[in-house]
C-alpha cells in the first residue's frame, strides 16, 4: 500500500490545479486518471468545441462575404482539416498538463479508481496493473458523461454523443439532435455551417430552458435564421433505424410526426460518473441521480473527503471546478472559511453570437419578490454592431429598484461573455447602474453601449 497525503482522482479542471497546489505546501499528491489528463473541458469539452466552433464561424462568414461587399466563388469545408486542427490543440492542451503536474512532482496514476475502504483506492491500470493507495485527504474530481435517455429503441441505432461526434470526419448530411441547450445549440449551430441539416428537438417549451423566456426566444430566431429546424415542447416517443436512415417519432402537444436523418446526437445533459468509485466502501453520500452530496465547503459525508467540478451537481462549468479547488485549498491552508454558497456563477454559451449570462434572471426575479427594473438595449441599436455587421441579439440587465445596483444580465450579441464580464465586474464591486451610464468608455466599443444599456432604465418593470 502506498501512503500518500493527499489522492486526486481525475484529472479534471480542479484536480489539476489542486494536486499541483498541494505538493506544493508539501503535501505527498497522488493523482489518478483513467483516460487522459486535462479531463473533459480539454479532451471533448470546452477546448475541441470551441476550437471546431472557431472553423464554422469561418464558413459562415465566407458564405455571407457579399453581405460586406466581398465576392467570394465557392469554397468547401475540410473537416479532417478541422478535426486534425482541433486534435493538435487538444494534444498540446493535455500535453501541457501533464507536464504540469510532472515539473510540481505529483505522482499520476493512469487508471481506474476504485474505492476499497474509507480511505484507501484500489487504481487498475490500463494493462491490469494494479496500485493500492491510501491517504487522510482525497479529493473527488471524476466529473460526468453524456446522460442517455432510455427512449424505446434509442439504444438500437447508432447514435452520436458531444464525444465521439467531435471526431467525426464526414459532415453528418442530416443531423437531428435531442436537447435544446448549451450542447446541441453549439453544436448543431456548428454543424449546420459545416454543411449538415440539422433538427433540434428539445422536450422543454423553450430552448436554454433556464433563461428567461424573451432570450431563448431570440435565441431560437437566430438560430432558424440559418436554417436550422428546432422542435420544442416535444416529446420523442420512439428512435429506429430504415437502412442508413434513423426515424424519430415526435409528439407536440396533440400533433405527432416522425423525423428523419443521417445521424443523431443525443445531447440532454451529463450523469456524475460516480457508479463505479464503489463509494459505498466509504461514506460518501450521493444524491438519487449519483451526483455526490457536498457541504457548502466541498465536504462530503466522510471526514476528509471532499468532490470537485461537476461530480458534485450544481452548475458544469470548468471555472466552477477552477473556483471549486480554489475554496478548498483556501479553506484548508488559508483559514479562509469560504464556500459555493455566495459565489458568482456566469456562464457564456458559444453559439454565433454568444449568450454572456451572469446573476438572477427575471422569472427569477419576479419569483423571489425582488423589486426591479429592467434595461434593455437591441444589438441593432449598438453603433459597433451595425459597423461590423454583427446585429443580432440583445441585453438585457436587471437592477435593483431601490439600489440601482446590477442584479444580473444576459448579453446575446458578438462577444456577449465580454460585455457579460463587465457587468459580472460591476456586480462584484458594487457599481451602480447610474454609475455604469455615465461611464466613459472608448468608442466604439460594444461596451461603449453599456452606456445606452442603462439609459432606456427610466421606466420600473411591468
Ligand atoms: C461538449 C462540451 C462543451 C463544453 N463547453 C464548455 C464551455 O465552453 N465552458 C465551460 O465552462 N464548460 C464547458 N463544458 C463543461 C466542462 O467541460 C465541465 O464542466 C468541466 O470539464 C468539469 O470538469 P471537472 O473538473 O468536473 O471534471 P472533468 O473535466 O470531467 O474530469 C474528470 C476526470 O475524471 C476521470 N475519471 C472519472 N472517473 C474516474 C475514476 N474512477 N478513476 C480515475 N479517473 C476517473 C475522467 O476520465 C475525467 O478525465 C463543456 C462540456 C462539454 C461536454
Ligand atoms: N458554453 C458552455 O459553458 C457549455 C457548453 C456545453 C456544455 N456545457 C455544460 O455541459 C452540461 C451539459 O450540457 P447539455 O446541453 O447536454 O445539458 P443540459 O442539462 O444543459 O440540457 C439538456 C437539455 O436536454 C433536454 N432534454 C432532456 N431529455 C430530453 C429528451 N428525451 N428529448 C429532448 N430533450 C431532452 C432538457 O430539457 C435540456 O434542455 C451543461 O450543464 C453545461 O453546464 C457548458
Amino acid at each position: 500500500m502506498q501512503k500518500f497525503d493527499a489522492i486526486v482522482i481525475g484529472s479534471g479542471q480542479g484536480g489539476n490545479p489542486l494536486a499541483k497546489k498541494l505538493e506544493e505546501k508539501g503535501w505527498k499528491t497522488a493523482i489518478i486518471e483513467q483516460r487522459y489528463a486535462g479531463g473533459t473541458c480539454i479532451n471533448d469539452g470546452c477546448t475541441p468545441t470551441k476550437a471546431m466552433i472557431a472553423c464554422a464561424k469561418v464558413a459562415h462568414t465566407v458564405f455571407h462575404s457579399k453581405d460586406w461587399g466581398v465576392h467570394s466563388h465557392g469554397f468547401m469545408v475540410d473537416l479532417p482539416f478541422i478535426v486534425a486542427r482541433k486534435n493538435n490543440i487538444v494534444t498540446e492542451f493535455r500535453g501541457g498538463t501533464i507536464k504540469g503536474l510532472q515539473s510540481n512532482n505529483v505522482s499520476i496514476f493512469m487508471g481506474t479508481a476504485v474505492f476499497t475502504g474509507h480511505k484507501t483506492i484500489k487504481v487498475t491500470g490500463h494493462k491490469g496493473e494494479e496500485n493500492i493507495l491510501t491517504a487522510d485527504h482525497i479529493f473527488i474530481n471524476t466529473g460526468a458523461t453524456p446522460f442517455i435517455p432510455p427512449i424505446p429503441g434509442l439504444a438500437d441505432v447508432p447514435y452520436l454523443t458531444s464525444t465521439t461526434l467531435l471526431d467525426e470526419v464526414t459532415i453528418p448530411k442530416e443531423l437531428i439532435i435531442l436537447g435544446g441547450s448549451y450542447i446541441a445549440l453549439e453544436m448543431g449551430q456548428l454543424y449546420q455551417r459545416l454543411g449538415s441539416h440539422v433538427t433540434v428537438i428539445e422536450s422543454a417549451s423553450q430552448l436554454v430552458s433556464k433563461e428567461d423566456a424573451d432570450v431563448a426566444a431570440v435565441i431560437k430566431k437566430m438560430l432558424e435564421s440559418e436554417n436550422m429546424q428546432i422542435h420544442t415542447g416535444t416529446q420523442v416517443t420512439h428512435i429506429s433505424r430504415n437502412g442508413k436512415k434513423i426515424s424519430v417519432d415526435i409528439t407536440t402537444g396533440e400533433d405527432k410526426d416522425t423525423i428523419t436523418g443521417t445521424h443523431i446526437l443525443i445531447a440532454t445533459g451529463r450523469t456524475p460518473q460516480t457508479a463505479a468509485l464503489q463509494l459505498q466502501q466509504t461514506n460518501v453520500l450521493t444524491d438519487e441521480k449519483g451526483f455526490i452530496q457536498v457541504n457548502d465547503k466541498l465536504e462530503t459525508s466522510e471526514p476528509g473527503i471532499y468532490a470537485l467540478g461537476d461530480v458534485k451537481g450544481g452548475p458544469a462549468f470548468t471555472h466552477i471546478s477552477y473556483n471549486d479547488h480554489l475554496i478548498i485549498y483556501k479553506n484548508l491552508f488559508e483559514n479562509a472559511n469560504t464556500g459555493i454558497k455566495d459565489r458568482q456563477v456566469p456562464y457564456c454559451m458559444f453559439t454565433d453570437p454568444q449568450l454572456g449570462r451572469i446573476g438572477i434572471t427575471e422569472k427569477e426575479a419576479r419569483k423571489e419578490g425582488i423589486p426591479f427594473k429592467i434595461a434593455c438595449l437591441s444589438m441593432d441599436k449598438v453603433a459597433r454592431a451595425i459597423e461590423t455587421g454583427q446585429t443580432r441579439g440583445f441585453m438585457k440587465a436587471l437592477v435593483h429598484e431601490h439600489t440601482n445596483k446590477i442584479l444580473g444580465a444576459a448579453v446575446i450579441g458578438t462577444e456577449g461573455g465580454e460585455i457579460m464580464s463587465i457587468l459580472q465586474m460591476a456586480m462584484l464591486g458594487g457599481i451602480t447602474a447610474t454609475q455604469i451610464r455615465e461611464m466613459v468608455f472608448a468608442h466604439p466599443l460594444y461596451a461603449e453601449s453599456l452606456n445606452n444599456l442603462f439609459m432606456t432604465l427610466e421606466k420600473p418593470a411591468p
